[in-house]
């Protein structure tokens, strides 16, 4: 053979060397960088407009991942200055313009070039429900002010919606499950797996005008009315929800004053909830403003004085009977008021008004229900002055502590059944993992669909093809150079 020949076939390795090194080159390239270099960050936002505030939360999560579980986290949360939107009802304007503070803070914190294509909702629960059910027009008023104003802004605004009570307690449930990864995990060796079930962990979301509770139970649930399955990742899941309308906080505290209106003949209420030594004026037209309580026919005066008492036992007695536990008719598988609710099971998470009451009290760390009684009756039967002393810095919830203690308590022990074993069940927190635990994540999930029905595809395929084809692609490129040089300094053509 010819030296042309000996030319020809060194050529056709060295080239089939270069052009199999710049594939391998760039498939590890392309490896290399989608580990090292982060992917684009994506954003959404909820409005939560609950009955006593307004809050916003700004969601983040890796692009292309948004269907991996665990994934999407709490960039900014923000406060609307003023009252919930359902106080707004004599200025409608105003409950739009209340948003434009923090929509501000959320735009800056989102890069401009994401700004239209970041899903932005409002969500509004029991004060719009209430308001709703009192007066429609005025509601659907507020609504349109809201949305005027949320649509003016750069972002894909997806509407304003009142949650009905279902499904508040159905994504507070979604919502902690979800940042706790519980619902789906991924394996090392790259697979979506389901946790056992008993992972999973129960809701327990009081705010001012309903709670909700959420869990899944051992027995099939009888009432369908509290049952809602969902298709997660795959897996079934039939939970038991039941919102309880006016069994907020702030509502209860109007259910209580008003019951103490009406069996008290004078003028001067005394309320055994309050600490020794408060005094307050109470208006009847604020009592009376909500469906949750009933107007007396009695000529009342138009204000009565309200004075503490600070007597936990007398305030536990009024409380108790804001509850018809009679309806039940001593059936095991009932909360209250006629309501079915199945044996409780596992572990809760306890958040909202359930988190600021006893984090206020310092009754966080797994403390006993009977260290828990304690220091609620010991704190109850503190002289306001002493109260008021020990927290300069409390201002607006001071005052309600008490009530809302005894009432929590009440609530989760008469009302949900909790005992002295499974008190240490319930974990009485706001945040897990720097997101705050509520219904706006579990809803942000669901209406842009990033909780899949159906388990993930295994990502990792496609990067294993990725690398499988460049270390080809760098084996062959070894070869043909060894070939080329092999070619080079051996074959000495004839
Ligand atoms: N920092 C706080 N300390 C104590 N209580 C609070 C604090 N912030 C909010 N709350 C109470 O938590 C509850 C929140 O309820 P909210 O979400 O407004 O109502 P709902 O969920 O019924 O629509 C209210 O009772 C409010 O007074
Ligand atoms: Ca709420």
């Amino acid at each position: 053979m010819g030296y042309s020949q000996r030319n020809t076939v060194f050529t056709i390795f060295l080239g089939a060397t270069i052009i199999s090194g710049i594939i391998a080159l760039i498939l590890v390239l392309l490896d290399v960088t989608e580990v090292l270099l982060p992917p684009e960050t994506k954003y959404g936002m909820v409005f939560d407009a609950g009955s006593s505030h307004t809050s916003l939360y700004v969601y983040k999560w890796p692009a292309n991942k948004e269907n991996d579980t665990g994934i999407v986290s709490q960039a900014l949360s923000c406060n609307v200055e003023g009252p919930g939107i359902s106080h707004y009802v004599t200025d409608p304007v105003k409950a739009g313009e209340s948003l434009r503070p923090c929509m501000e803070k959320a735009l800056a914190l989102i890069p401009e070039d994401q700004h239209e294509e970041t899903p932005s909702f409002l969500g509004a629960t029991a004060g719009m429900r209430l308001l709703r059910e009192k007066n429609s027009s005025q509601a659907h008023r507020i609504f349109e002010e809201v949305s005027k104003v949320l649509e003016e802004f750069p972002v894909r605004f997806q509407g304003a919606q009142i949650l009905t009570g279902n499904d508040e307690g159905s994504f507070g449930w979604i919502t902690v499950n979800y940042i706790l990864g519980t619902l789906v995990k991924y394996t090392f060796s790259g697979e979506w797996i389901q946790p056992p079930m008993a992972e999973l962990v129960g809701a327990l979301d009081l705010g001012g005008a309903s709670t909700q509770i959420s869990f899944l139970p051992l027995d099939p649930i009888t009432d369908p009315s509290t049952k809602n399955t969902l298709r997660l990742y795959g897996y079934n899941y039939s939970i038991y929800t039941h919102s309880y309308l006016c069994y907020g906080q702030n509502q209860m505290q109007k259910r209580l004053l008003a019951s103490l209106v009406q069996t008290s003949p004078s003028e001067v209420i005394r309320n055994p909830c309050y600490h020794g030594g408060y005094e307050n004026t109470l208006s009847l037209a604020n009592l009376y403003d909500t469906p949750c309580v009933q107007s007396s026919q009695h000529p009342y005066p138009p204000s009565f004085k309200v004075e503490g008492t600070g007597n936990p036992d007398a305030c536990y007695s009024a409380i108790y009977r804001l509850f018809n536990f009679s309806s039940c008719g001593g059936r095991i598988d009932c909360a209250f008021d006629g309501i079915y609710q199945p044996q409780e099971h596992g572990q809760f998470y306890a958040f909202a008004g359930f988190y600021y009451t006893f984090h206020f009290l310092n009754l966080t760390s797994g403390q006993s229900l009977h260290t828990v009684n304690k220091t609620i009756w010991d704190f109850c039967q503190k002289p306001w002055k002493q109260v008021e002393a020990s927290y300069p810095k409390e201002k607006q919830h001071l005052h309600n502590y008490c009530t809302n203690a005894i009432y929590g308590l009440i609530l989760l022990t008469k009302g949900y059944k909790f005992n002295n074993e499974t008190w240490t069940n319930i974990h009485f927190c706001k945040q897990v993992s720097g997101t705050d635990v509520g219904w706006t994540l579990g809803y942000m999930l669901n209406l842009t669909n990033m909780i899949p029905a159906e388990a993930p595809e295994v990502k990792l395929a496609e990067s294993y093809g990725v690398w499988v084809a460049a270390i080809f692609f760098v084996v062959l490129t070894v070869v043909m150079s060894i070939g080329a040089g092999v070619i080079h300094c051996f074959w000495s053509p004839d």
